[in-house]
């Protein structure tokens, strides 16, 4: 299992923001992390990652040393701050650090210029990124990620703030990425792309996991009331479903 959490409860200024959190992920899977705002889905990745403190519960990544950690998850947080003037080829060659040692340049090289490809930045490579649109930091950033080479990738919310091409592009990817057999856990307010890519979805609302499962059920009516507090409309396209709030 590339993701173990267990029991994991997380409090925040004396109120619960995660209760009995039990969740794995294997490789091979790219799972949707959907909820309402505020409903604790950073707060997962965080602490799944060993970022932040639990109250109770374990998380099989959070007693790992940093390196061992950066060896097994790549982790793209919700802020996408870039905080030096730095090229993308540069920023993006961090993703490399957890992987030190001589002779390995060849290495290195390879899984940077193949995280350039992957996320279609060839024309951006030598400029400076914090001088680059927010879209396009954030492709950045997913390809310092993937350059990292992991097992298992955490996003927050990579789509948000992505053109509708690279939204599609980025899902596409993370599915092949799985089906190349690595996990990703990727959280996301779009229920139709969550549909369509993802091989299962986990359903949080305030603070609890509400529905573990297949992309149709789990975007069921009654939970979407629950969790939402909307309807929603399910259409079935040739492209895959699309799920319109109503
Ligand atoms: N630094 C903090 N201190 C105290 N409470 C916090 C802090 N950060 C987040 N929270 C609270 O924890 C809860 C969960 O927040 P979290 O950011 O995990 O939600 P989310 O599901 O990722 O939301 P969004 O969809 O808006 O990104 C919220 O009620 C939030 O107000």
């Amino acid at each position: 299992m590339l993701l173990e959490l267990q029991g994991l409860s997380v409090t925040r200024r004396n109120r619960p923001v995660l209760s009995d959190i039990n969740l794995t992920l294997d490789r091979h899977e790219l799972v949707g992390l959907i909820g309402a705002n505020g409903a604790g889905k950073s707060t997962l990745m965080e602490t799944a990652l060993g970022l932040l403190p639990v109250t109770a519960g374990h998380s099989n990544l959070a007693g790992m040393s940093a390196a061992d950690r950066a060896r097994k998850a790549a982790y793209l947080p919700q802020s996408r701050e870039i905080a030096w003037p730095v090229s993308v080829e540069d920023l993006i060659a961090l993703g490399r650090i957890p992987w030190p040692g001589s002779g390995r340049a060849a290495v290195d090289r390879a899984a940077i210029d193949a995280a350039i490809a992957r996320m279609h930045l060839e024309p951006f490579r030598k400029r400076t990124a914090m001088r680059l649109s927010g879209g396009e930091q954030s492709r950045v950033l997913i390809a310092r990620a993937l350059a990292q080479e992991t097992p298992l990738m955490l996003a927050d919310e990579p789509i948000a703030g992505l053109d509708p091409a690279q939204q599609l592009a980025c899902m596409r990817l993370f599915r092949e990425l799985a089906c190349e057999g690595h996990g990703l856990l990727v959280s996301i307010h779009d229920l139709g792309l969550a549909a369509r890519f993802c091989t299962r979805l986990v359903l949080l609302a305030e603070g609890r996991i509400i529905a573990d499962g297949a992309p149709q059920d789990v975007l069921g009516d009654e939970l979407m009331q629950r969790a939402f507090q909307i309807r929603t409309q399910r259409i079935e396209t040739e492209h895959g479903p699309l799920i319109l709030p109503l």
